[in-house]
């Protein structure tokens, strides 16, 4: 046989052989007891306990039943029985598996308990709960389906915690949705497909365990009768007529292969296609001289600390000290290397930040609302007047759901738009991200999109609210070059448009200084510098900001000078330094930078600096080319 005959053959029986035999057991459960019934039911003493033969194939029951008849009957029930208790363990398991979306805190309790239940052979748990539940065939269809739910609760912990913390999940807490419209709308969609293979496969596990009671007499009662119960029945006769046990045997093993091997084969199928607010803790930290942040800004941030405390106690602060205002219709850029707490800052204000994340401010506002006590008309305002433009578009986007569902959904929730008007606004904000065929787009999902189409989206989804801010972490860094330059001018024009303020986080300093009017740099959780950017780009004051600087290409640089690059590491959010936490990178520190923090001082209108000896002279600036510090 040659090599292609051979994996026909194998793909044959490995996908072909299941469904047929599937096939076939959905067509006996549908017409056997109206073809066999008669002969199934039908007592003749007279033929009783009759061995294999050509009347009765696999021999009668001592009341002279024909097995086969009777064993071809009872798939039905067999059948019935084992999808109802596989509906039952499924509905219990995926119930309790999706309580893991409402908090960290629920989703590792509820470890701990699927960890203990699972622990325990699924057959004995059935045969506890058959107990339990009272003999017969509701009791064993309870008890299956119990003894199910363990891996049902397990398999769907998981694919939610791979699900939860995807970026259109936490776009929605923005949105204001409680934990049940996450649940069925983003988690719930995107696990299905999984958990329906998982399903089918289980339908021949409950098939053994059902049998498995009803052989042992704890399942199905006479005058109902499964496969199990029919190899209860010959049980006594099996070293005499022994097709009375071979005839129920074969079925359930058969049953128990075919809906394995179909449910494996499904997902090999899809697999193979598929290659090609949780509990916030906020904290009002005790009142202290607060830098220059105005009450009546848009956003207005004073010493705003993110603290992460693990389960064996270690702490972690990737936002240490952090102070700014953002007035309406300003836009800040927030930049400095990948751990130095930007995004953990927006976060903060998005009230992203999520258990065990721990927020504390003396004041943390948007607009009107307290986000430091939060409530639901807090959600409401953020929902209706934050956008939020993630870094990897294809995340922040549901793929169960069109691009049109995503687009009108701020619109219907928060300005209360019927669902006609919200589509033609949806339309004209695709035509405005400039989206060539805005129509077809609404009803198309995210992978039918590029990676700059997805983006546009997301910044369509901006404009569907009344965005007074849009914050944008790092929206450009998975977009190819060509790309990031149409995105960041799509930013910019729909900034003018809408009047709406912009936070604006990357690493790069050339990229924010295009777009912004203000630059905070930020170092391991601090505001190290902030000011105008034309000001922090003509003399930076902190010798971070002017590595920073340095270490990016300039307009009229020497080509053959390498970029200045930077000697040791940040300090990670566990650090605890007494002293400035640059100081160990630092041309300029001394004693004094080593054992003491340096306050943000200002040193000019609008211009401020955590430095003991800031750069004040032009000429400081900047690090000569080439020159490692
Ligand atoms: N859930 C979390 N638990 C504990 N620490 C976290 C968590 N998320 C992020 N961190 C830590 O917080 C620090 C700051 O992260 P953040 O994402 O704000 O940095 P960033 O400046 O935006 O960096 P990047 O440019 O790489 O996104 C990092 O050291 C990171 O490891």
């Amino acid at each position: 046989m040659t090599a292609p005959m051979r994996s026909r053959l194998r793909l044959a029986v490995s996908g072909g052989v299941p469904l047929v035999l599937v096939l076939l057991f959905v067509f006996l459960s549908v017409a056997a007891p109206s073809i066999w019934g008669d002969d199934a039911s039908a007592s003749n003493v007279a033929e009783a306990n009759q061995a294999i033969s050509g009347a009765h194939w696999m021999g009668t029951d001592d009341l002279g039943r024909d097995i086969l008849a009777r064993t071809l009957v009872a798939t039905r029930n067999s059948l019935v029985l084992a999808v109802l208790a596989t509906i039952v363990g499924g509905c219990a398991g995926i119930g309790l598996g999706l309580l893991s979306a409402m908090s960290r805190r629920m989703s590792r309790a509820l470890g701990a308990v699927i960890n203990v239940l699972i622990a325990f052979p699924a057959l004995l748990l059935a045969i506890f709960f058959a107990v339990l539940f009272g003999i017969g065939s509701v009791g064993s269809v309870l008890a299956v389906g119990a003894s199910f739910a363990p891996g049902f609760a397990r398999i769907t912990q998981t694919l939610t915690a791979s699900v939860v913390s995807k970026e259109y999940v936490e776009a929605s807490r923005v949105l204001g949705k409680g934990p049940l419209y996450r649940t069925f709308r983003h988690i719930l969609p995107n696990i299905a497909e999984p958990i329906v293979l998982y399903s089918t496969i289980h339908i021949g596990t409950a098939v053994l365990a059902l049998s498995g009671l009803s052989f042992l007499g704890l399942g199905v009662q006479p005058p109902v009768y499964d496969w199990g119960r029919l190899l209860n029945d010959g049980l006594t006769r099996i070293y005499v007529t022994p097709g009375v046990a071979i005839a129920p045997s074969i079925a359930i093993v058969l049953a128990g292969l075919t809906f394995n091997l179909a449910g494996e084969r499904l997902s090999d199928l899809i697999g193979g296609r598929r290659s090609a607010p949780a509990a916030r803790r906020v904290e009002r930290r005790p009142a202290e001289p607060s830098p220059d942040t105005t009450g009546d800004s848009l956003v207005d941030v004073r010493h705003l600390r993110v603290v992460y405390t693990s389960a064996d106690g270690r702490v972690t602060t990737p936002v240490r000290d952090v102070s700014f205002a953002l007035a309406a219709n300003e836009r800040v850029g927030i930049v400095g290397e990948s751990g130095s707490g930007k995004s953990m800052t927006a976060a903060a204000i998005a009230q992203l930040v999520e258990e065990p994340g721990h927020v504390q401010a003396e004041a943390l506002r948007f607009m009107d609302a307290d986000l430091l006590a939060p409530d639901r008309s807090t959600q409401h305002v953020l929902g209706r007047n934050m956008a939020m433009v993630f870094q990897d578009p294809g995340e922040a986007l549901n793929p169960a759901i069109k691009i049109g569902t995503h687009l009108i959904e701020p619109a219907v929730i928060h300005l209360r738009e019927t669902k006609k008007d919200a589509r033609r606004k949806a339309l004209d904000a695709l035509g405005a991200v400039a989206l060539t065929d805005p129509a077809r787009r609404y009803e198309q999902h995210q992978h039918e999109l590029s990676g700059g189409m997805k983006q546009r989206v997301g910044i369509a989804i901006g404009l569907m609210g009344e965005a007074r801010l849009l914050i944008a972490d790092e929206p450009t860094t998975a977009l190819d070059v060509t790309v990031q330059r149409q995105i960041l001018r799509l930013i910019n024009r729909v900034g003018e448009q809408t009047q709406a303020g912009l936070l604006f986080i990357s690493h790069d300093i050339a990229v924010v200084s295009e777009l912004c009017d203000r630059i905070i740099v930020m170092y391991a959780g601090f505001i190290v510098e902030e000011a105008k950017t034309g000001d922090l780009l003509a003399s930076p004051a902190h010798p971070y900001t002017s590595v920073l600087l340095a270490a990016g290409p300039r307009m009229g640089m020497d080509k053959s000078v390498p970029l200045v690059a930077i000697d040791g590491r940040m300090p990670g959010p566990d650090a605890d330094l007494p002293g400035c936490y640059f100081a160990a990178r630092c041309p300029r520190a001394d004693s004094t930078c080593l054992s003491s923090r340096p306050p943000l001082r200002v040193l000019a209108d609008g211009h401020r600096a955590a430095c003991w000896h800031p750069l004040t002279e032009p000429g400081d600036a900047l690090p000569p080319e080439g020159v490692t510090i």
